[in-house]
């Protein structure tokens, strides 16, 4: 069975449509890269899934059960977890402070971050450190870290690589492979980047002006000039 079923879905900024129709599948353990150019409705798919954009019309389905009508926080308390575009950590606390910020519940805080870390080496000398004298990349460590950090099944990806020096995005797919070797977790991934998506994904789908129904041929995945071309992005 799928964990992630997105049936013709719709949604809308007011009277704006963003996404005209969107159909995926997702099976447990997969990573699946949605690649698109600027403005195609990849944020905005996230979003929609996460609970934070109006979905006008069709269906999500998480484990067999539709988010029709859940808020933010029952979707995550169900298993989902979102590290958003422009990774969103909190500057003025510090490297602890923003991994205690991702931890529901009472659970053993310490014990939680000890576990985390072992996928972030990097994270682990700056615990002390404040967020916004992090690098770029090492932001982007920390927000993927602060999601893991609540166990999500399905973690949402927003473009990791925006903005990242090509040495920590390394770091960052090498950190992203071993999470999906090591865990069962399942990991939706959107991005622009071709060469980082490719590299990641297991199947990658086209989206293009809010419509999401094509995948690229799997043969093709490994060869970025036909990918390219599939796109319709420039040679
Ligand atoms: N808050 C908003 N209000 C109105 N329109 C929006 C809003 N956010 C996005 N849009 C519009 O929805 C469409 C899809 O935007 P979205 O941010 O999902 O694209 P994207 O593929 O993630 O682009 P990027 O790579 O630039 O982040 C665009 O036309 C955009 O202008």
């Amino acid at each position: 069975m799928s964990l992630l079923e997105i049936r013709s879905l719709k949604a809308a900024y007011g009277s704006v449509p963003a996404l005209h129709q969107v159909d995926m599948t997702v099976a447990p353990g997969e990573v699946v890269g949605v690649l698109g150019h600027n403005g195609m409705g990849k944020t905005t798919l996230l979003r929609a899934i996460m609970g934070f954009v109006k979905v006008t019309g069709g269906d999500i389905l998480f484990d067999g059960t539709s988010l029709k009508g859940q808020a933010v926080n029952a979707r995550a308390r169900a298993g989902l977890g979102l590290v958003p575009q422009g990774r969103m950590i909190f500057p003025t606390l510090s490297v602890r402070e923003n991994l205690e910020s991702g931890i529901a519940g009472q659970r053993d805080r310490d014990q939680v971050i000890e576990e985390i870390l072992t996928l972030f080496p990097r994270l682990t000398r700056l615990l002390e450190r404040n967020g916004g004298a992090l690098s770029g990349g090492e932001q982007q460590l920390l927000a993927l870290a602060r999601c893991l950090c609540r166990k999500p099944r399905l973690m949402l990806l927003d473009e990791p690589t925006e903005g990242i020096q090509p040495s920590i995005i390394d770091e960052i797919a090498e950190t992203l492979q071993q999470l999906s070797r090591s865990t069962d977790i399942t990991i939706v991934l959107v991005e622009q980047n071709l060469e980082f998506i490719t590299g990641l994904s297991d199947r990658v789908y086209a989206i293009s002006n809010g419509v999401l129904d094509r995948q690229i041929p799997k043969d093709q995945l490994t060869d970025s000039g036909a990918v390219s071309a599939f796109m319709g992005f420039a040679a």
